[in-house]
């Protein structure tokens, strides 16, 4: 089943068409790579998924139990449709411990209003004890239980990428959308990264579109690619596929198709 559909997208900034014309379906439990060269329009096409950008024209329609389209779409709301998302620019409460970072996410989840809040109702325990047992375990997940009472800002740079992924799957997304997840990992830590990917959609049931550089990861984990170059969709398939497509061999390494 199509989790979501892209209709005819374009988005400019003045003069530059960031992403122009884009027709594509995502269907549900798939892990789908977007690659491109730099300025190619992916972070932008992230943008408009997560509401934070509006299209210039064309729709987004999300088909979770009711179809939502992109004119409804506000960027706080997409947790609560079931879309989470990670940041190229790693984007953490830095001076908050990585336990709070987490819980931070799951407080979309909460179901108490602010009254039981105030006056410390049952439910309110209840609540934060789930809360606690939950973000503990996705620590676990991520193997940051033990830095759990340390600050955001003090991890390493590979580790806050993970710490917000666990962040974000705290939000309970049944899409999850990771914008260069591998940036700034060594080796070891892309390889762990990789396995994990794999291991959380199956895990949390999740469908995944991510922004990768790393065409490792990307040719290892993803079930689909799709290519963009100067905003358009170039190509789109199995990864066979792209990497002897020529429009795509192009795109990264100029010159002929053909070459
Ligand atoms: N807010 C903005 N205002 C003006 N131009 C923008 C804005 N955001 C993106 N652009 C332009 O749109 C084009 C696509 O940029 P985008 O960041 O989406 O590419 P990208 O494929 O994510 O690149 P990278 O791999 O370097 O992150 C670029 O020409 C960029 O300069």
């Amino acid at each position: 089943m199509a989790i979501m559909k892209v209709n005819n997208l374009h988005k400019s900034f003045g003069g530059v068409k960031a992403v122009s014309d884009i027709q594509l379906t995502i269907e549900e439990g798939e892990i789908v790579g977007i690659i491109g060269p730099n300025g190619a329009g992916k972070t932008t096409l992230f943008n408009l998924l997560t509401g934070i950008y509006r299209p210039t024209s064309g729709e987004i329609i999300y088909n979770f139990d009711t179809s939502i389209t992109s004119k409804s779409f506000k960027p706080h709301k997409m947790a609560k449709y079931g879309v989470a998302r990670t940041f190229q620019n790693i984007r953490l409460f830095k001076n908050m411990t990585i336990l709070d970072n987490v819980l931070m996410g799951y407080h979309n989840n909460m179901n108490y209003g602010v009254l039981h809040s105030l006056f410390r109702l049952p439910s309110f325990y209840q609540n934060e004890d789930k809360a606690n047992d939950e973000v503990i375990e996705l620590l676990k997940v991520f193997d940051l239980y033990d830095k759990r009472d340390e600050l955001a800002k003090n991890l390493p740079y590979g580790e806050q990428r993970k710490l917000e992924i666990a962040r974000a799957l705290a939000c309970k997304p049944r899409l999850l959308l990771l914008d260069e997840p591998a940036a700034g990992m060594n080796p070891k830590e892309t390889k762990e990264l990789t396995s994990l990917i794999t291991w959380i959609k199956d895990k949390f049931d999740l469908t995944i579109i991510l922004i990768e550089h790393d065409m490792s990861l990307v040719m290892q984990i993803c079930s689909k690619i799709f290519v963009f170059d100067y905003g358009k969709l170039i190509a789109g398939g199995t990864p066979q596929e792209i990497q002897n497509n020529p429009r795509v061999i192009k795109a990264y390494l100029g010159g002929e198709e053909s070459c």
